[in-house]
């Protein structure tokens, strides 16, 4: 069990209080609110792993805060390092850094390829991606058209983003420069507060796969190596604001919303966390997508550390305090940590390490850059394969769901059908019979029993229908149709008079029945239609779909 580490960071003021004013102080580890004359403010005193002023580089927080995580992702650990405050506080400054004083992420991208380097006895494959949660939606910031990614969950994987562009990198420059392609893609927007304000959570992710190296030739066929994969998040949460004093509208307020939401629901989970094993009860990180992808750093298998960050005016004193409530929350986390080795075949390296082999005995003679090269290309193929794969089989599943639900609405279309026809047996092509006149007199014989309690609002209908008629919209809101939740009306109960009482009173007649089922059988015939034009389409799915699942799956292996 490891706690997690958590450091403050508070940034230069950029105006001048009040001279009446309190103010910050930090001294060692500690932050402590003042008054202006010096006098501490009980109560206002908090204690962490670090806390740095405002003198302090994005050098020093590097090597103090996430060094050792860096050095421990390329063990084999788990690890993410991620800034927390309110909007302007300087966690952008701090995970990106400038031109004279690199942030987090330049430094570890740096470190982590120096550490490879160092690490003679073990050979590496490096995959990175980029990804922005912008309205709690997933966006590729490496590849603008895979938005709206969602994620999943493997055993073999743990909890991933299906169709996210990973690239298998080989140095550090080559990293730095694919970020800075990412970085145009991300969501930045002014506020009163931020010129440069982020509107979306960023997570650059970088998977570590490891291997000792083979010693003896023939091992290189073993399958069995073990293989350490380890997963390193770098992570600019946007930042939580006062719609006041931002001075938001429109997009940006919209915006805002999404953001204090998720970052409450982070909140909220670092809260359960907090709590003793014995209270915590269930801990909500299905509440949002950015506490579902945090999750293994968030009370799981990986070494975390939180900057929290401080604006230093007076007018942010009770932001500053949320803040620092926060951080001395996360302080009480503890993970589990392990390094992670797995000897399937689900690590990529190991998969490729055949293939790789046999290409490097093909151009054993050839120089030896030509060689890197043609091995660095082969592995990113690879990595796409995998990715299409994925891809593929994410559509195969999402199609065998709405085929299904196809199905369901066939069923109860048909049903609702055999419904209406055991109530109207009498139905002809002519809308009448003898058996339909029994039905109309005994309706007449009860609509006359009981005319006090069911009055015009009585409806010959079986009680059913009127709930496959709300089941109908249930189900158009799951197939998608209908998006916005507030524009789902609940069906109405039918209205229908009874069977005519009296002449000339319009009624639910044998015509109605008809009509009903006439319609009925039009929709019926509709979603038919509607599936066969999907086969036609995506026959493939429908291929699949038909043979048995072993088949399936074999045909993805
Ligand atoms: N430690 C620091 N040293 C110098 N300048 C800083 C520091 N921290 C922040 N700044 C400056 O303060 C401004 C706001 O910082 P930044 O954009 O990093 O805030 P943020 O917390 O990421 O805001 P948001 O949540 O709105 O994105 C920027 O101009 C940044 O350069």
């Amino acid at each position: 069990m490891e706690k997690i580490c958590v450091a403050v960071r508070v940034r230069p003021a950029v105006s001048q209080d009040t001279p009446n004013g309190t103010y910050w102080k930090v001294e060692d580890n500690r932050i402590s609110l003042h008054k202006s004359l010096g006098t501490p403010i009980s109560g206002v005193s908090y204690t962490f792993d670090h806390v740095f002023d405002q003198d302090c580089s994005n050098g020093r927080v590097y090597e103090l805060l996430t060094k050792d995580i860096i050095r421990a992702a390329v063990e084999g650990f788990n690890g993410t390092a991620f800034a927390y405050g309110q909007t302007s506080s300087g966690k952008t400054f701090t995970m990106n850094g400038s031109e004279n004083d690199p942030g987090i992420i330049h430094r570890a991208v740096k470190d982590i390829f120096c550490e490879i380097q160092m690490t003679t006895d073990r050979e590496f494959l490096i995959r990175v991606s980029y990804m922005e949660i912008y309205n709690e939606e997933i966006n590729d910031l490496f590849s603008v058209e895979n938005q709206k990614l969602q994620i999943h969950e493997s055993l073999e994987r743990g909890v991933f983003v299906a169709g996210l562009r990973e690239e298998i990198v080989s140095s550090a420059e080559q990293v730095l420069k694919l970020i800075q392609l990412g970085e145009v893609n991300r969501h930045f927007g002014e506020t009163n507060m931020n010129v440069r304000s982020s509107r979306s959570h960023t997570i650059f992710r970088m998977v570590i796969e490891s291997k000792g190296k083979d010693t003896s030739p023939s091992d290189c066929s073993s399958l069995d190596d073990v293989i350490r994969v380890s997963v390193l998040n770098l992570v600019d949460l946007a930042g939580s604001e006062r719609i006041a004093k931002t001075g938001a509208g429109g997009v940006r307020l919209k915006e805002g919303k999404h953001i204090n939401k998720s970052l409450m629901v982070l909140g909220n989970v670092i809260n359960k966390l907090s709590d003793c094993a014995k209270q915590r009860g269930h801990i909500p990180y299905r509440d949002s997508k950015l506490t579902r992808i945090l999750q293994p750093a968030l009370g799981g298998n990986a070494k975390t550390s939180i900057i929290c960050t401080v604006a230093p005016e007076e007018v942010h004193v009770e932001e500053s305090k949320g803040t620092l409530q926060f951080a001395s929350r996360a302080k009480r986390i503890t993970n589990c940590v392990q390094v992670n080795e797995i000897i399937t075949d689900a690590a990529l390296l190991k998969r490729q390490k055949l293939e790789i082999e046999e290409l490097r005995m093909k151009l054993q003679g050839s120089h030896a850059e030509v060689l890197e090269q043609e091995i660095f290309k082969l592995r990113n193929d690879m990595l796409k394969y995998e990715l299409e794969r994925e891809k593929l089989a994410m559509e195969l599943e999402e199609e065998r769901k709405s085929h299904k639900e196809r199905e369901q609405c066939i069923r109860e279309q048909q049903l609702r059908i055999e419904n209406l026809s055991s109530h109207a047996p009498f139905l002809d092509c002519d809308g009448n019979s003898n058996q339909g006149q029994e039905f109309l007199n005994q309706g007449l014989k009860e609509e006359c029993n009981d005319s006090h309690s069911r009055k015009t609002e009585y409806s010959p209908l079986p009680d059913t229908i009127c709930n496959v008629a709300d089941e109908d919209t249930w189900l158009r809101m799951n197939k998608g149709y209908i998006a916005d939740l507030d524009s789902l009306h609940i069906t109405p109960a039918r209205k229908v008079e009874s069977f005519p009482s009296s002449e000339g009173t319009p009624g639910w007649s044998i015509e109605n029945y008809r009509q009903e089922v006439q319609s009925l059988q039009k929709q019926l015939e509709h979603t038919i239609e509607e599936r066969d034009e999907l086969e036609k389409e995506f026959p493939a799915q429908f291929l699949f779909w038909k043979l048995p699942l072993g088949i399936v799956v074999d045909a993805f292996e």
